[in-house]
């Protein structure tokens, strides 16, 4: 697996989330390549908040695996999953992980059966939203007496989101408070999800078996969501982006020259666009295909590293209905994508941002038909991936 060139990413100061010139800037990011960092200094996160947040994750994979039974991944997407559950790319990975959202259990059941005797690389524990800071799924025995962290690192993730989906509205023209009322929790259920991630080390006995340079540890996906915050710890690089060339590029820890690594307090967040934004807005917003590979670097290494990562996923409030975004920038994408999908059928070929959102976009409504909601959008999303209809 050959490292190619590091994709350069721009780093967005939000502390000041109803600036317009930053809203262009993130948006501008979010169109071209659906990735980009945040300065970990202008949010909401102490390094005290990230650093425990990692020790505590550290701590629940660290446990016994008794323990950590008791909290196996349910229906609801949430709990700890100790195997991959489901193959995200088939034709190229051998391992890997499942990306973000709700799996339909006899689904998992079924495919974990058929790679019992392949390991996963990555382990990875889900909680849904707290109410009333309680969690709403058992807690196994190392994070019982740390709910109220868990719970307060997961809002502090939220209020983050709120910058950004700020930002965003601000970029696309629309009332800065469109995306943020519709991913208010305390308004009804919401898909979000707080992930601790762990990969083990090419050295880790669980990783014995694989081929370093074939296998990945996790597979090519794209996130359900609408937005995806990822904390990454410095030595622990793995993520890899697909460009719109169709090569992949390692996304680096900390962006810019290594002098410049001081410059943040933690490194930068990484916030992506998922699916369901990039269905919002006709596909003006990318939801960039990604992975986690054994980089290189670390095959080469004496030292290689385990990866422990933090995501989460932020999803709007389940009942939201996904009307076109009343942006003249939508709007304005919508056109000319219009124009490309004519000329794709004159000539049969796409350029290269012709692409729209998965399952199409928001603004092809037909008249007299209610829109989809971020639930049955989520659920169509799953339809995909596993082939399954939601009665069946
Ligand atoms: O851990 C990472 O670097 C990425 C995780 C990811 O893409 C996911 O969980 O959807
Ligand atoms: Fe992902």
């Amino acid at each position: 697996m050959a490292d190619t060139i590091p994709i350069e990413l721009p780093v967005i100061d939000i502390s000041n989330p109803h600036d317009p010139a930053v809203g262009k800037a993130m948006l501008n990011a979010a169109a071209k390549y659906g990735f980009l960092y945040v300065n970990s200094k202008g949010t909401d996160f102490t390094v005290e908040d990230v650093d425990y947040a990692f020790e505590l994750s550290k701590k629940f994979f660290s446990s016994p695996a008794q323990e950590k039974e008791t909290c196996r991944i349910q229906q609801n997407n949430r709990g700890w999953s100790g195997m991959h559950t489901e193959t995200l790319d088939p034709d190229h990975q051998r391992v890997g992980h499942d990306s973000g959202s709700l799996i339909p259990w006899h689904r998992t059941r079924r495919l974990t059966l058929d790679m019992i005797n392949r390991q996963g690389t990555s382990k990875t524990m889900n909680f849904g939203d707290f109410k009333d800071g309680k969690a709403q799924q058992p807690l196994p025995p190392s994070l019982v007496p740390h709910e109220a962290e868990i719970n307060g690192f997961a809002e502090l993730c939220n209020k983050t989101c709120t910058r950004v989906l700020t930002l965003l509205a601000l970029g696309l023209e629309v009332q800065e408070d469109f995306f943020t009322t519709r991913h208010d929790s305390s308004t009804g259920t919401t898909g979000s999800i707080l992930r601790y991630l762990y990969y083990p080390s090419i050295f880790s006995p669980s990783t014995a078996t694989y081929k370093h340079d074939k296998d990945v540890r996790a597979g090519a996906h794209s996130d359900y969501g609408s937005i995806t915050l990822l904390f990454q710890r410095p030595g622990q690089p793995g993520l890899e982006i697909l460009t719109p060339e169709g090569s992949w590029a390692p996304v680096p820890i900390v962006p810019g020259p290594a002098a410049e690594a001081g410059a943040y307090p933690f490194p930068p967040i990484l916030v992506n666009i998922g699916d369901l934004l990039s269905y919002w807005t006709d596909g003006l917003l990318k939801s960039t295909v990604h992975r986690v590979v054994f980089p290189l670097a670390e095959q080469r290494s004496p030292n290689p590293q385990d990866r422990y990562t933090l995501v989460y996923f932020c999803h709007p409030v389940d009942k939201t209905e996904l009307v076109p975004v009343p942006s003249g920038i939508v709007a304005a994408h919508r056109e000319r994508t219009g124009i490309v999908a004519a000329h794709r059928e004159r000539t049969g070929v796409v350029p290269a941002d012709g692409r729209v959102g998965f399952g199409g976009g928001a603004g092809n409504l037909v008249s007299g038909k209610r829109p989809l909601t971020a639930h049955e959008h989520l659920m169509s999303r799953l339809a995909a991936t596993y082939g399954y209809t939601k009665d069946e």
